[in-house]
């Protein structure tokens, strides 16, 4: 049985005051037992962020990582085992708005995924279509083929130790949300092919779905049979909108 997880990216938001009354505010939520939560600061405010979650069961994760997994002369980056050392769990790999503004390409991606994980780090790589792909019918060819770059890469015993986040770029931050069936329909076909592989594998990996996921709409998208929590954007930056997501996931 796959425990469900929902993961809160902060993306580019927060300063020091608005990121302690956030945490302030997940303080004090309630959550469910058999949900695996996650908040994704940015860089600057993981050490408050890890500070201020202690005691609580809220895993740190990160927004981004080098492509090298230990410390050297890279300016700019922060590697994995810095991300471990200041407290992370988790780390993102591939979000959309990487791939498209930073230009991210799958031989980056699939280095950035192999250092997080010789560090310890799980990574959520994320994957998914843009709205042209999809009016042109290749949702599936484009997000097998992001999916297949590690397959390819690493052997699909790298997803025994990491979680996959579906988001359509088109239901990211638009308000637009992928019908339940739609997400499931991707969901099923990102699991077939992890299974044409390795079944075990493919079991046990969640599958998470991103884009404009709130309290209103996460019941239904989290009660299909392979959506197994959200990567939630905005409405993380609201603790108790987090905190109805995360109970929705453990309905
Ligand atoms: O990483 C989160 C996703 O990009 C979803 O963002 P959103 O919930 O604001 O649409």
């Amino acid at each position: 049985m796959r425990r469900t997880m929902v993961a809160g990216n902060w993306k580019m938001h927060g300063t020091r005051a608005s990121v302690a009354e956030l945490i302030n505010g997940l303080r004090h939520l309630a959550l469910p037992s058999g949900v695996d939560v996650a908040v994704f600061p940015p860089c600057l405010h993981i050490n408050q962020v890890v500070d201020g979650l202690k005691g609580k069961s809220i895993q740190v994760g990160a927004q981004n990582s080098a492509v090298e997994p230990m410390q050297g002369a890279l300016t700019g980056e922060i590697s994995p085992s810095q991300l471990v050392d200041a407290g992370c769990s988790y780390v993102l790999v591939g979000h959309s708005e990487r791939r498209q503004m930073m230009g991210e390409r799958d031989g980056t991606l699939n280095r950035k995924f192999a250092a997080a994980q010789a560090c310890g780090l799980i990574p959520v790589l994320c994957i998914g279509e843009t709205l042209e792909q999809r009016e042109s019918g290749k949702t599936l060819e484009v997000v097998s083929r992001q999916l297949g770059s590690i397959i390819e890469e690493l052997g699909v015993g790298a997803f025994a130790k990491a979680v996959i986040a579906y988001e359509p770029v088109w239901a990211i931050g638009t308000g637009l949300t992928a019908t339940p069936q739609q997400a499931q329909d991707v969901h099923a076909a990102i699991r077939a092919q992890l299974a044409a592989e390795n079944s075990e594998v493919a079991q046990g990996v969640r599958l998470l779905y991103g884009g404009s996921v709130k309290a209103a709409n996460a019941v239904e998208l989290f009660g299909m049979p392979d959506i197994d929590g959200g990567l939630i954007g905005g409405a993380s930056l609201n603790a108790d909108e987090f905190g109805a997501i995360c109970r929705a996931a453990g309905n």
